[in-house]
C-alpha cells in the first residue's frame, strides 16, 4: 500500500497551508508532528480525499484522490480527535454497523462483523447502549471500531487522544500500534511514536524533517523552543533549526 503526494499545495482563503509537499508513504507506522496550524490535518485530509489539493496530486497505489474518491474513502479510514463528531447513530452497535450498509454483506454477515469488532475493542458489553452515554475513552474506541469494521487498508488518525486522559490515551495508542494495517498518526503526544517506522515533522506547510522517531522528536522539540520559534509561534529572525 503506497500513498504518494506529488507537489501538493493547498491554501485556505489565499493563505498557504501546504507548500509543495512531495512524499511517498509506504511504511507500516508513520507519525506526523508539528505545531498547531503547521498543516498536519490538511495533509492528513488529503490522504483520503477529504481535502483535494489546489495543486499537485495524491495517489493511493497510483489512483488519484480526485478521480477515485469513493474507492479511496473506503480504503483509507479516518479517525478524528473529537469522536462525538464522528458518531452518527443512537446505539453503539448501530454506529458500527452503519459503515457496512453498502458493503454487499448479508445482514447476518454484517452482524457477525460488528460483534467481532465490538468484542475486539472492549465494547461488546455496550452493544445496545446509547453511544452518547459512553465515556470519552469508550467513545473514541467506538469511533475507531466504526472505521475498522469496514476493514480499510490504511488508517489515518488525526490526534485521536487529544481529548482523553492518560489511561485512555494509552489504551487507544496500544490499539493503534497493534493494528495490522498501515497507520498514519498525527499526534502531539510524542511518546506515542516510539517504535514507529517513520516520523514527519511539519512546519508552515512543509515537511521539515523526515526520519526515525527519536531524531524527529529531537528536531521537533528544538523547533518548538521559544528561541528558535515554530512556524505558527513567535519567530527568530533567521529561520530556526530547519535542515
Ligand atoms: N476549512 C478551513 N478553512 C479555513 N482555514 C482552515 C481550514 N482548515 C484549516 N484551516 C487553517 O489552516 C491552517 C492549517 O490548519 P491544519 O488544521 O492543517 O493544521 P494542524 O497542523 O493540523 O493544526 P492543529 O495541530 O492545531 O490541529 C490553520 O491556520 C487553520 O486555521
Amino acid at each position: 500500500m503506497t500513498l504518494r503526494l506529488e507537489r501538493v499545495s493547498h491554501a485556505y482563503d489565499g493563505r498557504p497551508v501546504l507548500r509543495d509537499v512531495d512524499l511517498e508513504l509506504g511504511e507500516h507506522r508513520i507519525g506526523v508532528v508539528g505545531a498547531n496550524g503547521s498543516g498536519k490535518s490538511t495533509l492528513a485530509r488529503t490522504l483520503n480525499g477529504l481535502v483535494l489539493p489546489d495543486s499537485g496530486r495524491v495517489l493511493l497505489d497510483g489512483r488519484d484522490t480526485r478521480r477515485h474518491a469513493r474507492e479511496i474513502r473506503r480504503r483509507v479510514g479516518f479517525v478524528f480527535s473529537d469522536a462525538s463528531a464522528q458518531i452518527v447513530m443512537p446505539t453503539v452497535a448501530e454506529d458500527v454497523a452503519i459503515g457496512l450498509r453498502r458493503s454487499g454483506l448479508t445482514a447476518g454477515e454484517q452482524r457477525a462483523r460488528v460483534d467481532a469488532v465490538l468484542e475486539r475493542h472492549g465494547l461488546a458489553g455496550h452493544r445496545d447502549h446509547p453511544a452518547h452515554l459512553l465515556s470519552g475513552g469508550q467513545r473514541q474506541m467506538l469511533a475507531l471500531a466504526s472505521v475498522l469494521v469496514t476493514e480499510p487498508d490504511v488508517l489515518v488518525c488525526d490526534e485521536p487522544t487529544t481529548l482523553l486522559d492518560l489511561r485512555n490515551t494509552a489504551v487507544i495508542e496500544e490499539t493503534l500500534r497493534a493494528l495490522p494495517q498501515q497507520l498514519v498518526l498525527l499526534t502531539h503526544h510524542l511518546e506515542a511514536l516510539s517504535g514507529f517506522d517513520r516520523v514527519l515533522v511539519m512546519d508552515e506547510g512543509r515537511v521539515v524533517f523526515d526520519g526515525l522517531p527519536d531524531e524527529a522528536v529531537a528536531h521537533y522539540t528544538a523547533l518548538m523552543r521559544p528561541d528558535t520559534g515554530a512556524g505558527s509561534g513567535p519567530r527568530a529572525p533567521e529561520g530556526g533549526s530547519r535542515p
